[in-house]
């Protein structure tokens, strides 16, 4: 792949539930290695968007390409070298947190699964829950395992639906210095979705601003900082979501 070719381009990508427009056409592209946040109110489209680009909700209209390729015609050239993370997105309780990422390693073709999960339970500190169910898990516990599931076939694309929700400060912080670890070591490319708005202004290099299924802003945090003449995201968040439109 030239490494002009995006990691992600969607364009005109749009969906509705009948007459609900859940995601206006939204066009953008992806930098290889550059860490994009997806932010908007509760109902803006977030998930929805993700949930295309990961081939888990049909658009209505538009395209994804992904490493250059058509992902709607051809998603398995792609899959494998992607993958996603949600809160929302539970794994079987009775199976423990080994036996399910250990599904997922074969799923994704990992060679060595054993060390796989290995390395990573020691990264995201769930080697002690490995042998428990995972049913019987903390939210925050949790929400690391689904973590180390979404780094298991070490992603080059990384969907992520509110990485750190649950987490208290400091595993949350914890968390984020784990995905920055993997974005340099793999040049992995990622879209974040999240409330929080001091994380995306530690990770992201760029944002992208759904308001009501639209993409209403697209610049890196300074800029919108700028625009906006505001101290931190916080504040263009609430201009956005309250219709206070920005300088520019
Ligand atoms: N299966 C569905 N059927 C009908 N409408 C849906 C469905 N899924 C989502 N929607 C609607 O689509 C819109 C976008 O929802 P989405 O879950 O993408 O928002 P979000 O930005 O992720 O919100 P939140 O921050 O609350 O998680 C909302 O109006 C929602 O009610």
């Amino acid at each position: 792949m030239a490494s002009s070719t995006p990691a992600l381009r969607v364009t005109g990508l749009s969906k509705s539930y009948g007459a609900t427009v859940a995601v206006h056409p939204a066009s953008f592209a992806l930098r290889p290695g550059s860490v994009t946040g997806l932010l908007g109110g509760n109902g803006a489209g977030k998930s929805t968007t993700i949930g295309m680009i990961m081939g888990l909700i049909a658009p209505t209209a538009g395209s994804i390409e992904i490493f250059g390729r058509d992902f709607l015609q051809d998603r398995y050239a792609a899959l494998g070298r992607m993958n996603f993370e949600s809160p929302y997105v539970d794994m079987p309780h009775r199976l423990t947190v080994r036996q399910n990422l250990d599904v997922f390693a074969r799923l994704y073709g990992v060679a060595d699964p054993k060390a796989k999960i290995a390395e990573l339970a020691a990264s995201l500190a769930l080697t002690e829950f490995l042998d428990r169910p995972s049913g019987r898990l903390s939210a925050g516990q949790k929400t690391r395992v689904a973590l180390a599931k979404a780094l298991i076939n070490d992603p080059e694309l990384l969907l992520l639906d509110e990485p750190t929700a649950s987490l208290d400060p400091d595993t949350a912080d914890w968390v984020r210095s784990r995905l920055e670890e993997h974005r340099r070591r793999r040049n992995c490319t990622i879209l974040l979705a999240s409330h929080n708005m001091a994380e995306v202004e530690r990770l992201c290099d760029r944002v992208l601003m759904l308001k009501a299924g639209r993409l209403v802003d697209d610049a890196a945090p300074a800029q919108l900082l700028a625009r906006y003449g505001r101290n931190n995201l916080e504040e263009v968040f609430l201009d956005v979501a309250r219709g206070r439109a920005g300088a520019a």
